[in-house]
């Protein structure tokens, strides 16, 4: 009877790297990334002469060299680490209802390969889960974007379920808390740093509901029904949980932003502003987690493990050790296996 039941697709979907270290390639994969609308939400024109005209042609050649820093016989560590979540999900779920995929925002492989595998396998439901803790437009919003704009050129689309965010999954939770013991038993730290993803503020008071969000530390300091789609709020909301997991005491946990890209104001505190606060405060010892990314990346493994380390270690900072992300860490496949069984 099994043998004839229709499946469940899964789309395991995360944001995108170039396919090669050649700034041609980056070029390329930049173009794609920030042409989206969600990411640079100019009206078409503008967007098109600031992504090709200055952004594409000069940041290609720098994020070429990082790419170089961070590359491995396995090519980028996001997509690797994508392709080992699935292989390890595979084995934990019941295949003979699931067909499972991977699939990235920008480049490869593509949402639409992914969709169209699934599709091919005549399953009666895809569900969508974006490997974004916290929603954003950006990210989540963009890959739901993605998704309709391919199955609403099918004659039949199955049911599609999205999960838009989840921050306060207690898996999710436990991994990041089991990673941050592991770092916690070698050294005792004076700081915990918890450094996001930026996003420009306008982007925020765009999602705001009734004007609730003032990207002060009032509004962003409670997760309540009128923020729960706010990123910043979600970021703070992600760092009081791991940190009460931890037993964190309040005073030493810090939640930042980093990575900001042109001169419109992104949402705070910048960690690079931190770093320097910390320095002159004399703080020496900090364990940095990045809870908005669940795979070692760019923005992990060379921004902040490298470049914000060197920062801090040059003010006079003595350690900076960066806990490594999820990747495919036990308890979050398991995490991901629960999000697919809860979703089907
Ligand atoms: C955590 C989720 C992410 C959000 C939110 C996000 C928003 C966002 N990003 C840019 C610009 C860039 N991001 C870049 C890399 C990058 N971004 C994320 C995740 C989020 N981005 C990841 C996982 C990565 C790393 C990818 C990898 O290959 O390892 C880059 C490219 C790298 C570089 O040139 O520095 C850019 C550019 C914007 C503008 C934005 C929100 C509006
Ligand atoms: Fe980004
Ligand atoms: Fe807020």
């Amino acid at each position: 009877m099994q043998k004839n039941k229709a499946k469940t697709g899964v789309l395991l979907v995360n944001l995108g790297t170039p396919d090669s270290t050649a700034t041609g390639d980056v070029r390329k994969y930049l173009r794609q990334f920030l042409m989206d609308g969600r990411v640079i939400d100019f009206p078409y024109i503008p967007r098109w002469m600031l992504v090709n005209l200055i952004i594409a042609p000069f940041r290609a050649l720098k994020s070429a060299k990082e790419y170089r820093k961070l590359w491995t016989e396995r090519g980028s560590p996001l997509l690797f680490h994508t392709q080992d979540l699935r292989e390890k999900l595979v084995e934990k779920l019941d295949m003979r209802q699931y067909e499972v995929e991977i699939a990235m925002r920008y480049q490869s492989p593509s949402i639409e390969e992914g969709l169209k595998k699934l599709n091919k396998a005549n399953v009666k439901k895809i569900i969508v889960i974006s490997l974004f803790p916290q929603y954003a437009s950006a990210t989540n919003g963009s890959v739901v974007d993605k998704v309709m704009e391919i199955a609403r050129t099918w004659q039949i689309i199955p049911n599609i379920t999205f999960v838009n965010n989840f921050v306060d999954h207690p898996l999710f939770l436990e991994a990041w808390a089991e990673l941050g013991r592991e770092m916690m038993e070698q050294e005792q730290y004076d700081r915990y740093l918890f450094s996001y993803h930026g996003l420009p503020e306008r982007q925020i008071r765009k999602g705001s509901v009734d004007g609730y969000c003032q990207l002060s530390d009032k509004c962003c300091a409670n997760y309540t029904k009128k923020n729960q789609f706010c990123y910043r709020g979600q970021c703070f909301h992600t760092t009081r949980l791991i940190a009460d997991k931890l037993g964190l005491p309040e005073e030493k946990v810090i939640t930042c932003f980093q990575s900001r890209l042109g001169k419109d104001p992104w949402i705070k505190p910048y960690t690079e502003d931190i770093i320097e606060e910390l320095a002159k405060e004399g703080i020496k010892k900090v364990l940095v987690f990045s809870p908005a990314f669940v795979a070692d990346c760019l923005e992990t493994t060379v921004e902040v493990g490298e470049e914000y380390k060197e920062e801090f270690e040059e003010l006079g900072g003595e350690r900076w050790d960066l806990v490594p992300s999820l990747n495919s860490r036990d308890t979050w496949v398991e995490c991901v296996k629960d999000l697919v069984e809860k979703n089907t």
